[in-house]
């Protein structure tokens, strides 16, 4: 015979004076139900016992996520959300541009900025697992192949052509944007949120490269001698946006508990590898190689050498 009990309606918080033992008993079929006091007791078959167990057991199991479902069920919704948050990103700045509320070119840039940006602070919603960086490396991805198949004029989506082109000319798609969410995957994946030289080369990709260009057209009258498509207060308003930001993001990073710095180490190496950025990004090569590519390659480069010295 198995034996269970259980105490019924058990009030530990409450201390009472055990009342005067009195037992009854029933018998049911295949079970013997003794109750004394507020104690129960099934006497029954094991016959009976065992399909409850593995019954309990198949019912606990439906309930008790393996730890890797979990990873699964968590990193596939925050891969949702950051999904949900780029198309609505696009969207929103492509509304402000039909309202007038922001032209094109404003529009594009602050697109530039907000998206690596805001993926950036999105990365530590995924889950601590070696494979999270996937699940966020696919958030770029599915931009890869929306901006290729509006590039290559597949589907038309107009919303993300007007609100990611200069000229609203899909072919666009293919080029500055394209590279873009290249870098994008190639730092989530490569560099994760484990180590700054992602982070400083996206801070500067996004933020350095996307205020040059918003305060280099406003103010950039002095241009830079060595090339005349670029100004002092767009390399120099990169050179500040991008080194502060790249602190700032790691400063985020680093109070969320992923990384832990020395400041006064990563400071300067911080403001060297910012330096470099804007150096190369103010180089006349932008009609050989995209800034979408030199500006994080360099950065890519100089920061590998410089952190890990
Ligand atoms: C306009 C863009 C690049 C053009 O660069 P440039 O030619 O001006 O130098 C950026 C294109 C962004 C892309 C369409 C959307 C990328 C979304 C990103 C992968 C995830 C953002 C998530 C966040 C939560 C909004
Ligand atoms: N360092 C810089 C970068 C851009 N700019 C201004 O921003 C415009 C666009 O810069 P860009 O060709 O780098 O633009 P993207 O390739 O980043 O979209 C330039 O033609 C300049 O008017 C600047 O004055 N100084």
């Amino acid at each position: 015979m198995t034996l269970l009990s259980s105490r019924l309606f058990p009030s530990p918080s409450v201390n009472h004076r055990p009342p005067a033992q009195s037992t009854t008993t029933r018998h049911l079929p295949w079970i013997k139900l003794t109750r004394t006091n507020d104690t129960v007791r099934f006497l029954c078959s094991p016959a009976i016992i065992k399909p409850v167990i593995r019954l309990d057991e198949r019912f606990v199991a439906r309930f008790v996520v393996p730890e890797n479902a979990q990873d699964l069920i968590h990193n596939g919704g925050a891969t949702i959300g950051v999904l949900g948050g780029a198309y609505a990103l696009v969207f929103a700045f492509d509304d402000f541009t039909r309202k007038n509320i922001l032209n094109q070119g404003l529009s594009r840039k602050l697109v530039h900025i907000l998206s690596g940006l805001l993926f950036l602070v999105s990365w530590p919603i995924f889950s601590n697992s070696p494979k999270a960086r996937y699940f966020a490396a696919f958030v770029p991805l599915v931009n890869f192949l929306r901006l290729l198949v509006n590039g290559l004029s597949l589907t038309s989506d107009q919303g993300l052509i007007k609100s990611v082109t200069r000229k609203g000319d899909p072919k666009e798609l293919l080029r500055g944007p394209l590279y873009y969410v290249v870098i994008l995957m190639l730092c989530a994946v490569v560099f994760w949120r484990d180590s700054p030289i992602g982070v400083v080369s996206l801070a500067m990709m996004c933020g350095g490269d996307g205020v040059a260009d918003i305060i280099g057209r406003r103010y950039g009258s002095m241009k830079i001698p060595y090339n005349q498509k670029k100004s002092w207060a767009g390399s120099i308003s990169m050179l500040i946006f991008g080194f502060l930001v790249s602190i700032g993001m790691l400063y985020y990073y680093s109070a969320l508990g992923h990384v832990q710095f020395d400041w006064w180490n990563i400071v300067p190496r911080v403001a060297l590898v910012s330096i470099v950025a804007t150096v190369v990004e103010s180089l006349p090569i932008t009609d050989v190689v995209d800034d979408n590519i030199s500006v994080p390659l360099a950065t890519i480069a100089v920061a590998f050498f410089t952190f890990h010295h």
